[in-house]
């Protein structure tokens, strides 16, 4: 487990910038040493404006979409297409402009998909499906980079706080049932999968996050902050702007 950094750039633009040269570099190291590379992605706004920049980087080139595992930390229950989804937002912003290999990009299922409305079923299937891909003895796979970002209240992936979902130990992926943010139903990982990745990113910006970045870089309960939770094995990284920044003693 890994003590939380701190790294705070001068605006959103800028962190996003940062951030996109940061995930072409792991990527690129990942795939240098093993072949390939795993990512999770999220959604909300500086993390799609992350993968914006990812596609306007002049190194774009300088990775082989073809041999990126791409996985999600949540996504709205919605049907599939739907622009509030997390896939649909990323699809636009990167996935679609790269020569991803279809089969290893893995979005939670849909609303409308073969679950149905069941968001516990579709839930439990991605768990199923990233155990298939984990090493012996895991329960998820080898994830290089996991991004998140970090709610107003303090919510990450789509756990929010006081909820069993946070409090989750043995699941690896939750439904997610009236959320205080819409839409109320969603899948998520829960803390323990977010802490199997190696890497864990935490970005946010602006004034709004200030309380609770501060509250969780202070070490709040993951129970009240979940954000305070996500903590990778061997880095957890805080990329913030300083307005999100502005609490930090
Ligand atoms: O709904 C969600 O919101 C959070 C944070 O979004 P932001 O726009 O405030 O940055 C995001 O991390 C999560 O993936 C998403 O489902």
């Amino acid at each position: 487990m890994s003590r939380p950094e701190a790294l705070v750039h001068s605006g959103g633009d800028v962190l996003a910038a940062a951030v996109a040269a940061r995930l072409i570099t792991a990527i690129t190291d990942a795939q240098a040493a093993r072949g390939s590379a795993s990512v999770v992605l999220t959604g909300g706004r500086t993390g799609i404006g992350v993968l914006e920049q990812v596609r306007l980087s002049p190194a774009l080139g300088a990775v082989d979409w073809s041999a990126v595992d791409v996985f999600w930390g949540d996504e709205r229950f919605l049907p599939d297409g739907d622009g509030e989804r997390n896939e649909t937002q990323a699809r636009q912003a990167l996935l679609d402009h790269v020569g991803v290999d279809p089969a290893r990009v893995r979005p939670m299922a849909p609303s409308d998909g073969e679950f149905g409305s069941d968001a516990d079923a579709a839930a439990a299937h991605y768990a199923e499906l990233l155990a298939g891909l984990a090493p012996e003895g895991a329960a998820v796979p080898r994830f290089d980079v996991l991004m998140l970002g970090v709610g107003e209240e303090g919510h990450t992936a789509s756990l929010f706080p006081g909820t069993p979902y946070v409090r989750e130990e043995s699941r690896t992926v939750v439904g997610v049932h009236d959320c205080p943010k819409p839409p109320p139903t969603r899948i998520s990982l829960t803390l323990p999968a977010i802490g199997a990745a190696s890497e864990v990113w935490l970005m946010t910006t602006g004034k709004a996050k200030a309380e609770p970045v501060a509250s969780a870089l202070a070490g709040a309960k993951p129970v009240d902050i979940p954000a305070a939770g996500a903590v990778g094995r061997d880095r957890t990284l805080w990329l913030l702007d300083t307005d999100a920044a502005a609490q930090l003693g």
